[in-house]
């Protein structure tokens, strides 16, 4: 019997469908949220996932992504109040079987049940955002994002994930602090997506990469003869976010006259077109980013006090990789996956010597640092492991490595501390024997180790697999 897996917080509903579903001889299993629907699929195998778009803790898209991601021969049938094309689009390009809006009409849901339940599972297209060409200045484009976000395991990371889930559903301007390559502008996707506005669209500019001259025309337009040059009327950025979010990366990069238009832009809620006298009414959630402390360049009269008050209505804290090592692994994960699927290859994992690398060196350029490193490796490598060969000279370098006088490591130079290397290897034993105990409690329960160690069960398997543990 197919089993199907129906992911809907409208409990009538859910009862409804899954009563005709299994009058039609499907077993079926009732969810109502996206972490428990994940338990779920965690414990036991799926031939199709029915999930609604809006759900209390995400959306269907994410289960979708996520789901992909773990069990690809799973299909997804997607389900929502909106006939929205660019969700629509979203969906299939994600992997999705079919869309379809309520209220749904149950010949149609069985015909589209049937018909997924016997066509291959399809593969989303391209994942990851450096594959989809961009403006020099608009960071991403304003379509839909098709960024798989990891949120991590670490404290550091529940922690975040946390606050971006407290604050996502307000309406507050956010200010992201963090080094550079921590995922800032994931991070600003994820709330947006995570908001009432993420039917909207999400824009992300490049504060950085806007010509000065012209930062103001493309942040607020211009009108037809405004300047030399400005041929035609031209739709500035804020303009085009109306009803969504935009991201303002690199915000201490803004000259001081874009400040005081941006400043007006959020008190009053409106803009005026360069050369134009026409106030136009915008609904924008704003969220900037910078990886340089702004009340200091505040102090040194480079950035507006009262700006910078009204961008950081909440704060929020990007994470430096080398503080949430705990993480690597599920992040090594997914960008092996990610980059096995952009060049088609299938190497399975690293040797135990690449891991001794990676948990030893600091990671300066963190998240982006780490994707680039996984991806020429991925290249690189011709059989199922990635070796340390094929890593950059200067990661395979120990000296490298474990030298660096990167703040983080000098505390660790101190010496009543032990070196970098101890706490590495403490840190493998004890994970090892917590895995191996939990194993032994649970019977040899992968599924449910997986869930008490809160990893998934490919994180268990790889892990089992590097301590020996099979
Ligand atoms: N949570 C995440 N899940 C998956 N991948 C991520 C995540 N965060 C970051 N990345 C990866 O790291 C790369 C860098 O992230 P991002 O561009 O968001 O960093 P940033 O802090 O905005 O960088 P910069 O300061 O240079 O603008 C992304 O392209 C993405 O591949």
């Amino acid at each position: 019997m197919k089993k199907i897996l129906l992911v809907e917080d409208d409990l009538t509903y859910s009862r409804i469908v899954k009563t005709f579903l299994e009058k039609n001889g499907f077993a079926v299993e009732a969810s109502t949220k996206v972490k428990e629907a994940q338990n779920i699929l965690n414990s036991g195998k799926f031939d199709l996932i029915i999930a609604d778009f809006r759900l209390p803790d995400g959306t269907g898209m994410e289960l979708l992504q996520w789901s992909k991601k773990e069990f690809p021969q799973t299909q997804v049938i997607l389900i929502t109040h909106y006939s929205d094309i660019r969700i629509a689009i979203k969906a299939m390009k994600l992997g999705a079987f079919e869309y379809i809006t309520k209220p749904i009409n149950p010949d149609e849901l069985l015909a589209t049940v049937n018909e997924s339940l016997s066509s291959k599972s399809k593969v989303p297209e391209a994942i990851g955002d450096e594959a989809s060409p961009s403006k020099p200045n608009q960071k991403s484009g304003s379509s839909p994002s098709t960024n798989f976000y990891v949120a991590g395991t670490s404290q550091e990371s529940e922690k975040l994930e946390k606050h971006i889930q407290l604050v996502a559903p307000t309406d507050l301007s956010v200010l992201i602090l963090g080094e550079t390559g921590t995922g800032k502008e994931f991070i600003s996707r994820r709330i947006h997506e995570q908001s009432e506005r993420r039917n909207g669209p999400f824009i992300a500019i490049d504060c950085g990469a806007l010509p000065k001259d012209l930062a103001g025309s493309e942040l607020f337009g211009h009108v037809k003869g405004a300047f030399t040059g400005a041929l035609d009327n031209k739709t500035g950025h804020f303009e085009a976010a109306h009803g969504g979010t935009i991201f303002l990366d690199e915000v201490g990069n803004l000259s001081y006259e874009v400040q005081i238009q941006l400043l007006r832009a959020i008190q009053e809620r409106t803009i005026r077109k360069i050369g134009g006298n026409k106030e136009i009414n915008i609904n924008v959630r704003i969220i900037a980013a910078t990886n340089e402390n702004l009340l200091l360049q505040a102090g040194e009269g480079q950035f507006r006090e009262d700006l910078y008050h009204r961008l950081n209505e909440f704060t929020l804290h990007a994470i430096p990789l080398r503080r949430r090592k705990e993480d690597l692994e599920i992040f090594a994960e997914h960008f092996l996956e990610e980059s096995n699927q952009r060049m088609n290859k299938s190497v399975k994992g690293f040797t135990s010597e690449v891991w001794e690398i990676f948990l030893g060196y600091d990671w300066p350029g963190n998240l982006r640092e780490f994707k680039n490193i996984i991806q020429r490796a991925v290249l690189l490598t011709t059989g199922p492991l990635v070796e340390k060969e094929a890593l950059p000279a200067d990661l395979n370098n120990p000296e490298f490595a474990f030298s660096s006088n990167r703040p983080s490591n000098t505390m660790n130079q101190a010496q009543d501390l032990p070196s970098p290397r101890d706490y590495k290897s403490q840190w493998i034993e004890q994970e090892k024997e917590l895995i191996q105990q939990v194993l032994q409690d649970t019977k040899y329960n992968k599924s449910k180790t997986a869930r008490i160690l809160k990893m998934d069960r490919k994180t268990l398997y790889s892990k089992m697999e590097k301590y020996g543990l099979n």
